[in-house]
This record gives structure tokens, sequence and C-alpha cells, in this order.
């Protein structure tokens, strides 16, 4: 790059993404090389930020008994599975598609904890034949149709009730799970006779308590109070004789996207391990973070298909759209997109920067200055929760592959997909 290059835009939460020399970097690799070998859009994800994320759990963590169970509705490929799995982390799973995909990336099934609302008979059964380590009960008709779901099989199943400790998460609404106006867990007020009905009950095996407010969280506050509140059940249950072996804290944790200032792990979780002890409580600890650990491990690439100005606003179109990323329509969302080249004669502009997906909410990025011309490559960052995951085919359109960088590499995680290779039929127009 010569002298005269523009400064570099920032990766907001995204150290592992950096720019040399005006090229946007992954661990060494240059992401307009991989652009270039795999074509746009593709989601590229860092090892080491990945890896760094979960450390920062662990140190919190460290001279405890307890299981890091990730969430994996935040990013369920396989390969990342893999990465943090051989971490030593388990998966919180929500659906017989997340039960088959968990067992296939080698997790002891011993550490599956599975979450919903709505888990059907079927799933029951298949998460009690693989013998996962606990079911976290939401509801009082879901603890009798697992006992008889366990009972058919000669089992007992092991499980953990989801308390809904009526905590504001302040968080987009959407996301939020922990009021008493949202569809998840137990009321509070109900939880001990929900405790007293499945410890009568000869199928289950009554193991934890499990709570979870939201996602996203960026105040430590709202998961302190629940936290609070699901010590004084745990108390509670203790004096009437229900001996719990661990508490689940869910997870929540949020990243920064723009100027977000979530609070670290480590400092969390000390904060969370102070009231414990305080409280005399030595309970296995098991978290269920995603988009903590995920999130600002993963970029999407895309390509600037066409510069369209328009009677109020410029629009960028590139050819990443809301069915690749969807969070900007469902929630309003910010993702930061920079340029993968730093163009030292692109005039800067002010666009909207929108899809190809016919409808108006297709948009990625609202007011973005941007110097670019068609045919660069940009980055959509923070893209590693909930991207990929929610992509779907609307439009036809196909899904993204997906690479995994460690080190100096790059592998090949998921192939692109187009949305007819599930039905086996030749592209009719031969490409
Ligand atoms: C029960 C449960 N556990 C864990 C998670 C993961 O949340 P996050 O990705 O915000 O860490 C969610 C999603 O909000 C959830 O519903
Ligand atoms: N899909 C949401 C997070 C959902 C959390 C799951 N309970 C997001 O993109 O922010």
């Amino acid at each position: 790059m010569p002298a005269s290059c523009p400064a570099a835009p920032l990766v907001p939460g995204s150290p592992f993404f950096h720019y040399a020399d005006g090229h946007l970097m992954a661990e060494g690799l240059a992401l307009a090389d991989l652009a270039r070998q795999h074509g746009t859009p593709l989601f590229v994800y860092s090892q080491a930020a990945l890896l760094d994320a979960l450390a920062a759990y662990q140190r919190g963590l460290a001279g405890r008994d307890t299981l890091i169970c990730y969430a994996m509705k935040a990013n369920s490929t396989l390969g990342l599975l893999q990465t943090l799995v051989q971490a030593g982390c388990g998966l919180d799973i929500v659906s017989g598609g997340e039960l088959v995909r968990a067992l296939r990336s080698g997790v002891d099934p011993g550490h599956i904890v599975f979450s919903g609302v709505g888990k059907s008979r079927l799933e029951m059964r298949q998460a009690l034949q693989a013998g996962i380590g606990c079911f976290n009960v939401e509801s009082l008709a879901e603890l009798e149709v697992l006992n008889h779901e366990a009972l058919a099989l000669g089992r007992q199943a092991p499980v953990s009730l989801r308390v809904n400790p009526d905590v504001d998460a302040r968080t987009h609404p959407y996301i939020s799970t922990g009021l008493k106006a949202n569809k998840f867990g137990i009321a509070h007020e109900q939880a001990l006779a929900a405790y007293r009905r499945a410890a009568a009950l000869p199928g289950l095996r009554v193991l934890g308590i499990d709570c979870h407010i939201g996602s996203q969280i960026t105040d430590s506050a709202p998961y302190l109070d629940a936290l609070e509140r699901v010590l004084d059940l745990v108390q509670a249950l203790e004096q009437e004789g229900i001996a719990l072996e661990h508490i689940d804290l869910g997870g929540g944790l949020g990243i920064t996207y723009l100027d977000e200032t979530p609070p670290a792990a480590d400092r969390l979780l000390a904060q969370v391990l102070q009231r414990l002890d305080a409280r005399g409580c030595r309970h296995r600890l098991l978290l269920e973070p995603g988009r903590s650990l995920v999130g600002n491990a993963g970029v999407c690439l895309t390509e600037v298909l066409y510069q369209k100005p328009g009677a109020e606003k410029n629009f960028l179109i590139i050819d990443a759209a809301m069915n690749d990323l969807p969070r900007p329509a469902l929630y309003q969302a910010y993702h930061a997109i920079v340029p993968l080249q730093l163009d030292t004669d692109a005039t800067p502009v002010q666009y909207e920067v929108v899809g190809p997906v016919c409808e108006s909410g297709d948009w990625i990025g609202r007011e973005r200055t941007l110097a670019v011309r068609t045919g660069d490559w940009l980055a959509v960052c923070s893209a590693g929760a909930y991207c990929m995951s929610m992509a779907s085919n609307y439009n036809s359109r196909g899904r993204a592959a997906e690479v995994l960088v460690a080190g100096q590499s790059a592998q090949l995680i998921r192939q692109r997909e187009n949305p007819d290779d599930s039905l086996g039929l030749e592209p009719p127009l031969g490409f």
C-alpha cells in the first residue's frame, strides 16, 4: 500500500481481525485472498479469537468445578463445535437436530444440556438414549412428559428446572427471556412446588437449577440480580431437603458490535464466584455462553455488486443479504462494515448498504460512509454468532461457505450450499 493509504477503520471488538498495509487480515492471512479463492458471501472465523474468548471464561472459573456448555444455537458449524469441544466445552442444545450435530462433534454426551420450552417426545427419547447430562425443564407439563418417556425407556432423566427470575436483562425485547411476560422458565413463585413434584416423580433425578435472562447483556447488574434470586431458591430447596448438585447460569453476555462495553467474562465470573462463596455455595457451576464465544470470532465477506445513486439515498448493493445476515432486519442490529483493501482513490460516500433480496427490510447497514468501488470486497463484522445459524434460503438463495483460519492456514469447514442441493436436482441451466 502506498504511504497515502487512508486510516484503517476499526473492527469493533475483534483484535484478531486487523489491518496490515491496508489489507484486512485474520491471523496473518489476507481476507481478500480467501474471498478470491472461495467466492462471496463467505464467513471467515478465527480460531485464535474463538479460543481467546473461551480462555476468558476458563480464567474466570479456574479452580472451580465447572462446565462451559457452548450454546450451539449461536453457530452450530461442525468445525467450530469441534474446536470448542476439544478445548473442553460441553454443549447446550435446543433441538433434535442440534443433538445429532452435537454428537457428531465428539462431545461427551454427559456434557450436553438440553434447553428449550418445546421439546417433543421424540427429542426427549433421542436425548435419553444418547445419555445427555441434563434436561433443562421449562414447565410442569414438560416434567410430566419427560417422566413418562424416561420410565418407558427404563431410565431416569437428569433434570434441572429453568426458573424465570423476573429480572429485566435490558436488551432487545425479542431476546429478553427472564421477565414474567416471556414464555421461558417456571415462575419464581411456582418453582418450589415444581421441585417438590419433580422430586416425587420416579423417572426424574433432580440435579440442578437453571436460569437464563436474555442475550446481548451489556450490564452485569441484571445478571447478578438473577443469580441472587436463584441462590434464594437453592437455599429454600435445601431447607426442604432437596439438595442440588449444580447451578446453571445460562449465557447472555454481550459483545461489542459498535461501542458497547459489556463486562469481560473473567471479571463477571469473579463477581459471581464471590457471591456464591458469600452464601457458602460449593455447587458445580454450569454456563451456556453463545454469542460471547463466537460473535467476534467471525466476519462475513461480501462483494460490492452495484453503486446506485437514488433520489434520496445512495445505495450500495452487496452480494450478502438478509438471508445470510438476518440480524439487522430482525433486530435493527448494527454490524460494522469495513473494506478488505483500503482504496486510496475511491471517494467516501454515505450509503445504505443493502442486499439483493426483494424486501426493503433487506438492509445490512444504514448511513455508512465508505470509500469503495464496484467489485471491491467488504467485511461485515461481528458475524460469528446468530448469522450463519439463522441463515435461510429465502429468494432461493444459496447459503454461504465457511472457512476457519488457524495459524497461517485456512480450512473450508462448510461448502457453499445451493437451495436445490437437498432435492438432488441437476442444475437445469448447466451452471
Ligand atoms: C437457554 C439459553 N442458554 C444460552 C443461550 C445463549 O445465549 P448467548 O448467545 O446470549 O450467550 C440462550 C440464548 O439466548 C438461551 O436461550
Ligand atoms: N438471535 C438473537 C439471539 C437469540 C438468543 C437465543 N435465545 C440475536 O441474533 O441476537
